[in-house]
């Protein structure tokens, strides 16, 4: 667009991907024909980041095989990426860190001592607290959901706000619509999102899909055929290593999911 400076921006989707769906990665598709549609943004790369396994989510079988079926998926793309960095560390890792962590890497090398006194030179950017973070000259960063995420702001002891505030306020959303949720309805009920609305950016799937790894799940264990729904190489890699049984899907089952152990102080049994 004239006049208009491009955006380049990177799409990172955190999530179980218990297995990876072809749902998920039709969602970067959406995500970037829309952005890019604005004429605003340059979509330049997106990154699947599955979360680890200390989230204990019920049923989360090991990251190593979450990851390697990731890689599987991505295969074919030439802009979608896999990052392993959050499934390898020990504890959980809140969204906003994993995404302040992306962000943090896409950065070009802070100039060096020779150029710059770099401690002044970091507490005049802490000071000048950039409320878009692109100031650094890489390229800006997206999460990308599905609108169940969105939502799931609204769950007591899940998010923290300030979390929230840092994710919509300083980066951006992409969120994608699921059949059930009403993403609109819901950012005009929170004075958090609506504050950044700006920054939000919800992308309508007209051809409706409730493809969830839940279901796909559910197919596995009951000998059924998940052929479609997921990529030829995951569907493979699932059959070969035996993934996803009555067993698998039982773990964790008497375990509080991380964040809410952390932000309501409950403990495991
Ligand atoms: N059919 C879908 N439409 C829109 N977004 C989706 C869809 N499936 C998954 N997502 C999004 O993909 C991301 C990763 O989701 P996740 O790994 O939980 O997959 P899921 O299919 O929702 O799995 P589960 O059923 O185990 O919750 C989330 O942001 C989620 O909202
Ligand atoms: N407070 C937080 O940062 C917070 C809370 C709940 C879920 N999450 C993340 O959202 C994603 C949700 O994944 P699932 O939909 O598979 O549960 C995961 O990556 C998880 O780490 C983050
Ligand atoms: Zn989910």
């Amino acid at each position: 667009m004239d006049g208009h400076k491009i955006t380049k921006v990177v799409l990172l989707a955190c999530g179980s991907f218990n297995p990876v769906t072809n749902m998920h990665l039709r969602m970067f598709e959406l995500a970037r024909d829309h952005l890019e549609d604005t004429g605003l943004y340059r979509v330049v790369k997106g990154i699947i980041s599955p979360v680890g396994d200390a989230y204990k989510k019920k049923g989360l079988i090991e990251a190593c095989h979450r990851l390697e079926m990731a890689r599987l998926s991505t295969e074919n793309s030439d802009w979608i990426t896999v990052d392993s960095w959050e499934s390898l560390q020990p504890e959980w890792v809140e969204t906003a860190k994993v995404v302040r962590h992306h962000y943090d890497q896409l950065q070009p090398a802070e100039q060096t001592d020779d150029d710059v006194d770099t401690v002044k030179y970091a507490k005049k950017r802490r000071a000048e607290k950039p409320s878009h973070r692109t100031k650094r000259g890489g390229p800006h960063l997206m999460l990308l959901c599905g609108a169940d995420v969105l939502e799931s702001f609204g769950v007591p002891n899940l998010w923290k706000q300030d979390d929230i505030a840092a994710i919509v306020g300083r980066y951006g959303l992409v969120c994608i619509t699921r059949s059930g949720s009403d993403p609109h309805k819901f950012i005009h009920g929170s004075d958090m999102l609506w504050k950044y609305r700006k920054n939000i950016h919800v992308v309508h799937e007209w051809v409706t899909n409730e493809i969830s790894a839940t279901h796909v799940r559910q197919s596995l264990r009951r000998g059924r055929s998940v052929r479609y729904l997921l990529p030829d190489a995951v569907v493979r890699y699932i059959q070969e290593q035996g993934l996803y049984t009555a067993e698998s899907e039982q773990k964790n089952a008497d375990v509080i999911l991380a964040p809410l152990q952390r932000y309501s102080g409950a403990s495991t049994s």
